[in-house]
């Protein structure tokens, strides 16, 4: 099992007089983890509903290892989206394992039974009596268990306290790398997750900001780390997207392609250069203008003498 791979041609999806996808096109490589990544209302939802053929396209197409998903039980059986709660029955967690057992070839009961007893979670349980949280924790579980070709888990992590999130990225790249596959993560939570991105996608306001490799996104900013005025010197005329004081040190995210004396003026000034965060780097390349001037921060306000 290496993983559907998915090609989107000029897709647009409209409710009505709205239009949540416009013309968008994209491909999500075969076995490698995207992390997609948009603001509220940016389409994420509608375009992950649409691979699985959960809605039809008003235009465009769609291919999920080379077919149209729409009506389509060979491609269907290999694909799985989690939203967040899940769209499962309301009976005993149990149901729904026997549910996936009998429609997802590759389901592992004893992975799924594992997984739930990692969240505390007894299969004998109804549905309808776990808290959100724990929703979600039986969603993720039951996501990764079903090891769909095409696996898409939306904010599924929503409610999940902080050690359960962890223990949920750990379960999916875990099992990731023992069964390749190709994994959609929508989501908010960036700085918990992006190590897990091979690739990104950003949509904007129903259309296609950025698709990319995470190392090639990330080298599109620098951190640089030192005393505050050190730190702020480097940063002379340069875009400033993230500011962060720890005690008399000053840590400065800054967008734009690296220089050729960077690591020289960096040497001099002694202060550390380092890699980028994706969450950073989302919040900038997403902002609209009134949030940058709010920041003091972004292309819309050089840093002239970093605060
Ligand atoms: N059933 C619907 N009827 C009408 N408009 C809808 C419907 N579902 C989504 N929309 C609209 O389509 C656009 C995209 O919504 P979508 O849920 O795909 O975004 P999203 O990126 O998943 O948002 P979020 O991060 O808030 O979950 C939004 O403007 C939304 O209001």
């Amino acid at each position: 099992m290496s993983g559907f791979g998915v090609q989107v041609r000029d897709l647009t999806v409209r409710y009505g007089s709205e239009t949540a996808l416009d013309r968008v096109s994209l491909d999500i490589n075969p076995g490698t983890i995207t992390g997609l990544l948009g603001r509220n209302g940016s389409g994420k939802t509608t375009l992950l509903s649409v691979l699985a053929a959960f809605r039809r396209p008003t235009s465009g197409s769609v291919l999920v290892d080379g077919e149209d998903p729409w009506e389509n039980p060979r491609v269907m059986a290999g694909i799985g989206l989690v939203r967040e709660g899940g769209d499962w029955l309301d009976d005993r967690i149990s149901a729904s394992i026997d549910y996936l057992a009998g429609s997802r070839p590759h389901f592992d009961r004893d992975l799924a039974e594992r997984l739930l007893d990692t969240f505390k979670l007894n299969p004998r349980a109804k549905r309808t009596a776990l808290s959100r949280g724990q929703k979600s924790a039986m969603s993720a579980s039951l996501g990764i268990a079903a090891r769909t070709e095409l696996t898409m888990l939306d904010e599924v992590y929503l409610g999940m306290d902080a050690p359960s999130r962890y223990a949920f990225y750990d379960a999916l790249l875990a099992d990731y790398l023992e069964h390749p596959r190709t994994i959609v993560l929508s989501s908010h939570l960036i700085d918990e997750i992006d190590r897990l991105f091979e690739d990104v996608v950003i949509l904007q306001d129903g259309t296609v900001l950025l698709a990319e490799g995470a190392d090639e996104l990330r080298s599109r900013g620098t951190t640089v780390t030192g005393p505050a005025e050190k730190a702020a010197a480097f940063a002379v005329g340069r875009d400033v997207v993230g500011r962060q004081e720890l005690g008399p040190t000053l840590r400065l995210t800054l967008f734009g392609d690296p220089r050729p004396g960077d690591v020289a003026q960096a040497r001099e000034l002694g202060v550390d250069l380092g890699p980028v965060d994706l969450q950073d780097l989302f919040v900038h390349l997403t902002a609209e203008p009134t949030d940058r001037a709010q920041r003091g921060t972004g292309s819309d306000r050089k840093s002239e003498v970093p605060r």
